[in-house]
Formats: structure tokens, C-alpha cells, sequence
């Protein structure tokens, strides 16, 4: 008598020679029942056919029987197979279903690791001979699966015969999900649930694990680092336009080098311009002082707010818009405060200027309006193109050279009392050349006589009527703003508002954009453009002066006020110097 199994346990054949008797006790079956897999003829446990002899205990046969994997699963099917039969009252021995069986299944689900030994009794045909030889190949088999056996004890499943095979086996499960890493216990799950496989499979694959993806962690700081990349690429890329203008970052190429190359490396073929045209050929010691104190101070210092080189990123980005003339310019006086005006107006989001100082028409106009333009930043519709070069308003061709490029040129000069802007003047050239004569010794062309020399160009700068008188013949009144030096540094809020009505801005730049920085002595800007933290004037400006000769500053004062008095009369303004 044979059961045979259909689907995917089609392959076993369950030979039995007659049926149980007694359902008492597994031990005591009488009964000589084989059980033969055919799908594990050649190896597994289920390979054997496992004889069950009358009074052995079934887990010390069981504890011979470890099987392989495949060979378990078989096995196990085997018996669900038969399991399956017995419910459905198909087999032949129902008692023996009912006890035996189901004491088979409770093992191999209480142990999916050890299957249960398949304690079958043999066929009562079988000979004695044959089952020597059985017996010799399982202990051959043994001995070769021992090791195999022993690599399965990593994942060894504890058995309990007190628990009920379905907490057996969910205490299994846990004990082989401990072994299991978190992240693949889903998959595993997974898969072996939908697949519908023994869990038998399972150590087996889970012993090779695949890398591990990156953790959580790492995946968020690698895209906090994208977004920080995207993020400085578009705050660079915004930043194009503005820092193209930006004078503290766009920098005169070839022009600022012209603008702090030597004078005589500067002037044109004709040699410089005439900018102080009643000044004497220096005769003695003291005079070469003076010519060379006149020749340093003809041009602003290198200075942080005049960079003469482009940096990295201004150069990286061109920028939009396109390059224009200037539509106004800050034409003087030498210390007169034009740096801090400059500096104060560029806040003006339609205000871009040069930021060093072209020197154009005194020095370079032999290079021509192509050249001078190509100087200047980008602009874009609506914004004004400026400049400040303060020697241009002692420079007796820049009138006309500046009516001819635009009679529409707005013309800034921010002037401050002639005295002390000699004494600045000075200073700055003292700085520089700290072996040139006092400041007394230079102004007097004879000191007793109490005769001033004029030729002295520290002195010359501050006579604004005369200078004035040139550039009227060529712009009308209306078309130039005296800017005060003093109220600069007073009031800076309220002289912007006068300049940017001038230039027909809007009143953007009020009190709010500065603060007075006790430490420098001058009010400074809140947020500078392009950089957006607080900006003074580097230290090339509001140095110390010199302590002078009270009597020679008296004796200045006194030869100002008729030049200071006309002045006023001409702009129509009382700038408060006498
Ligand atoms: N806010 C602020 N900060 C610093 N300095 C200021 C400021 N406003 C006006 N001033 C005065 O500007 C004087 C320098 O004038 P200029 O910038 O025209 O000098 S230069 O001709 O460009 O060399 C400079 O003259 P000195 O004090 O003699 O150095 C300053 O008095």
C-alpha cells in the first residue's frame, strides 16, 4: 500500500505495509512503516529511509538526523503531505495520523533547523541485509554533513517540547530573526512569507549579507550638502550683476593701473596737463621740497575703497547690461571728503561707479573715449555711470575735455575749508615722504614778509573761485553741486539727500545707513555695498594732523577769505570757513 501525493509533493511515495495499531505512544509503534521521499534519494536526511525501531526514543534519532536545507524542505513537505491526507481521512492508518503525525509535524515546526527524525518503521519486505547497508550510508552521510551541521549551530534553534509547536515556532522565528539585521529582516520576511518556503531556507541566505545601504544620516548630510552647493551657486550667480558694478569688486583693468602708474608713465604724448599753471620751477632745497609734496599728493592712495586689480569673482562674472560714460562726476577737491561721498552714494542701487580713480582727462585723455569708457562698470537702464577723480578740478583742460565728451555731465565738487584741506594734504604727503619741509617752511615764500606762496600746490587747490571760474565757462551753474566737507562728516544723511536729488535719484541713502564710529572719528556706513557688514574708510583717511604754527594758519585764513568769500558768492552758498 502506497500514498501518493499530488502537487508540488508529487514525488513522494509512502509505501506502507500495513496500518498502525496503536496511537498510544510513538515509541511503542508496532508498526513497520517506511517512509521514503523520492525527491530525497540522494541526500538529506529524507535521502535515507529512516527506520523507526519499536522503542527508540524519536529525538535521539532525531539528534542523528540533520539534514540539508533542500532535504529538510522535503522532509517537511512529506509530512504536511501526510499531515494533509490524515485531515482529509485519505489515509489509511487514521490512528497513526492522529498521534504520530502530528507528534512528527510539532518537532519539525518546534525546530526548523533540526528537522524531526522521520521515525518511520520500515516495510516489513524489506531484508535485514538491506537495512545494514542503510545503516552503514547514514553513518556515512553523518559523518560527511557533520561539519555542515556544525555551521548550522550558528543559527541553532533551541527546542522545547513544553511549548506548543506554533509558540515553538514563533520563538524560532524570533531566534532566527535575532540573527538577522534589522534593514534585511523586512525582505526576508517578506519572502519567505509570500514564497511560501520553509523557514529552513532561511539561515542559509541570510548568511551572505549584501552592504548595507548608507544610514539615514548620511544620506541627509549629503543632501544638505547639495543644497548648500546649489545654494552658493545661486547666490553667486545673483550676485553677478551687482559685484560687476560693485567698485569693491569690478576693478579698473588697465585703467587702474594707468591711474597709479607714475605720472611721467601716465601723461600722453603732449606730457600732463596743466594743472596748476602759475606754479613756479622749483630753485632751491626748499622749493624741490615743495615740488615733490605737490607731486606726491596729485593722486588718492591705494586704498582699500580704491582696489586697482579685479578680483577672482568680478572678473568671473562680466555681468549684464552694458558700459557707458559717465553721466556724472566727482571732479573734486583733493581731500575735500570725495572718497566718502563716493562711497556713501554707491549704497544707491542706481549708482555704479569706478572705484579707482580713472584720472582720464588730466592724464589719459590721449587714449581716448573708447578706452575710458571700457573703464567703467556695467549699467543697466535707469542706473548712472560715475567716477571721482579729484584733480580734475584743477586740471585748466578738463572743462572742455569733459563738455566735449557730454555738456550734459553733472559735475560734483565737494569742497572743505582750504585751510585745513592744505593741512590734509600735507599730511598725506608727509606720510609718505617723511623727510620733505614743515608745513610753515612750504606755505611762506617769505615768512617775515608774510608773502604766501601760491606756486605751493597744497595752497593753490583751496583757491575754489579761481578754479570755479573755469569750469563756468563751459557748464553752466546749475549743472555742478558743492558738496560740503564738513557737513559730510557732520550730517552725511543730509548732504546724500542733496546729491541724490541732484542726480535725480530717488531718496534712498538716508540716516539709517550710517552710524558714527567713535573709534575713527567719522560716520561710517551701517552695511557697505557688496559686503553688507558695517564700513568705515580705510586708515588712509582721517589721519592725525600735524600740530601747525597757529600764526601760519592765522596768516592762511587771512589769505583765503576774499578767494572763500567769492566762492560763496559764486555757488550761492555760505560753507562757514571764516
Ligand atoms: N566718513 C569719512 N570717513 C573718513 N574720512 C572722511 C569721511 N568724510 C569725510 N572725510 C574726510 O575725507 C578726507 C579725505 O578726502 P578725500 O577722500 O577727498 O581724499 S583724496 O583726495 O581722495 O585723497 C579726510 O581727510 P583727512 O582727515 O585729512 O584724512 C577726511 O577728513
Amino acid at each position: 500500500m502506497a500514498l501518493r501525493v499530488s502537487g508540488r509533493w508529487s514525488g513522494l511515495s509512502l509505501p506502507v505495509s500495513e496500518p498502525a495499531h496503536s496511537a498510544s505512544a510513538f515509541g511503542s509503534l508496532p508498526a513497520q512503516l517506511s517512509f521514503a521521499a523520492s525527491a530525497g534519494k540522494r541526500r538529506g536526511c529524507a535521502q535515507r529511509s529512516v527506520r523507526r525501531t519499536a522503542g527508540r526514543q524519536p529525538r535521539r534519532a532525531a539528534a542523528r538526523c540533520t539534514p540539508s536545507g533542500g532535504a529538510r524542505t522535503r522532509e517537511c513537505g512529506s509530512l504536511l503531505a501526510l499531515s494533509a491526507a490524515s485531515r482529509r481521512r485519505s489515509s489509511p492508518w487514521p490512528a497513526f495520523a492522529t498521534t504520530r503525525l502530528s507528534f512528527q509535524l510539532r518537532l519539525l515546526r518546534a525546530s526548523c533547523q533540526k528537522p524531526p527524525p522521520l521515525q518511520l518503521p520500515p516495510p516489513p519486505g524489506e531484508e535485514q541485509q538491506q537495512q545494514q547497508q542503510r545503516q552503514q550510508q547514514q553513518q556515512q552521510q553523518r559523518r560527511q554533513q557533520r561539519p555542515r551541521a556544525r555551521e548550522g549551530n550558528k543559527l541553532h534553534l533551541p527546542r522545547s517540547r513544553e511549548l506548543s509547536p506554533r509558540s515553538l515556532l514563533r520563538r524560532d522565528l524570533r531566534h532566527v530573526l535575532s540573527h538577522v539585521p534589522r534593514r534585511a529582516r523586512g525582505q526576508r520576511m517578506g519572502q519567505r512569507l509570500s514564497g511560501g518556503r520553509s523557514c529552513l531556507d532561511v539561515p542559509g541566505r541570510l548568511l551572505p549579507q549584501p552592504p548595507p545601504p548608507p544610514p539615514l544620516v548620511r544620506r541627509k548630510l549629503a543632501l544638505l550638502f547639495a543644497m548648500l552647493c546649489i545654494w552658493l551657486y545661486m547666490f553667486l550667480y545673483s550676485c553677478a550683476g551687482s559685484c560687476a558694478a560693485a567698485p569693491g569688486l569690478l576693478l579698473l583693468g588697465s585703467g587702474s593701473r594707468t591711474a597709479h602708474a607714475p605720472p611721467a608713465l601716465a601723461a600722453g604724448p603732449e606730457g600732463p596737463p596743466s594743472r596748476l599753471p602759475f606754479r613756479a620751477a622749483p630753485a632751491t632745497p626748499l622749493a624741490a621740497g615743495r615740488e615733490t609734496a605737490v607731486g606726491a599728493g596729485s593722486q588718492e592712495e591705494k586704498s582699500p575703497e580704491a582696489p586697482d586689480s579685479p578680483s577672482p569673482i568680478s572678473s568671473f562674472f562680466s555681468g549684464s547690461g552694458s558700459k557707458q560714460l559717465p553721466q556724472a562726476i566727482i571732479i573734486g577737491v583733493k581731500k575735500g571728503g570725495t572718497r566718502a561721498l563716493l562711497e556713501f552714494l554707491r549704497v544707491h542701487p542706481d549708482v555704479r561707479a569706478v572705484g579707482a580713480e580713472p584720472h582720464f582727462f588730466d592724464r589719459s585723455y590721449h587714449k581716448g573715449l573708447a578706452w575710458y569708457r571700457d573703464l567703467m562698470p556695467r549699467t543697466l537702464d535707469g542706473q548712472i555711470t560715475m567716477e571721482k577723480t579729484p584733480s580734475y578740478f584743477v586740471t585748466r583742460e578738463a572743462p572742455a575735455r569733459i563738455a566735449a565728451m557730454s555738456r550734459d555731465t553733472k559735475l560734483i565738487v565737494v569742497v572743505r575749508d582750504p585751510v585745513t584741506r592744505a593741512v590734509s594734504d600735507y599730511t598725506q604727503t608727509l606720510s609718505k615722504r617723511p623727510d620733505i619741509p614743515t608745513f610753515e617752511s612750504l606755505t611762506f615764500r617769505n615768512r617775515s614778509a608774510g608773502l604766501i606762496d601760491t606756486s605751493w600746490s597744497a595752497i593753490q587747490i583751496g583757491i575754489y573761485a579761481k578754479h570755479l571760474e573755469h569750469w563756468l565757462r563751459h557748464f553752466p551753474l546749475r549743472q555742478l553741486l558743492f558738496v560740503s566737507g564738513e557737513r559730510l562728516i557732520r550730517d552725511p544723511a543730509g548732504e546724500l539727500g542733496r546729491v541724490q536729488d541732484f542726480l535725480g535719484l530717488k531718496r534712498i541713502i538716508t540716516d539709517k545707513h550710517f552710524y558714527f564710529n567713535k573709534t575713527k572719528g567719522f560716520p561710517c556706513l551701517k552695511k557697505a555695498e557688496g559686503s553688507g557688514r558695517p564700513h568705515c574708510l580705510g586708515k588712509t583717511k582721517g589721519r592725525t594732523h600735524p600740530d601747525i604754527d597757529r600764526e601760519v594758519l592765522q596768516r592762511l585764513r587771512d589769505f583765503y577769505r576774499p578767494f572763500n568769500r567769492k566762492f560763496y558768492q559764486m555757488t550761492g552758498q555760505d560753507f562757514g570757513w571764516d
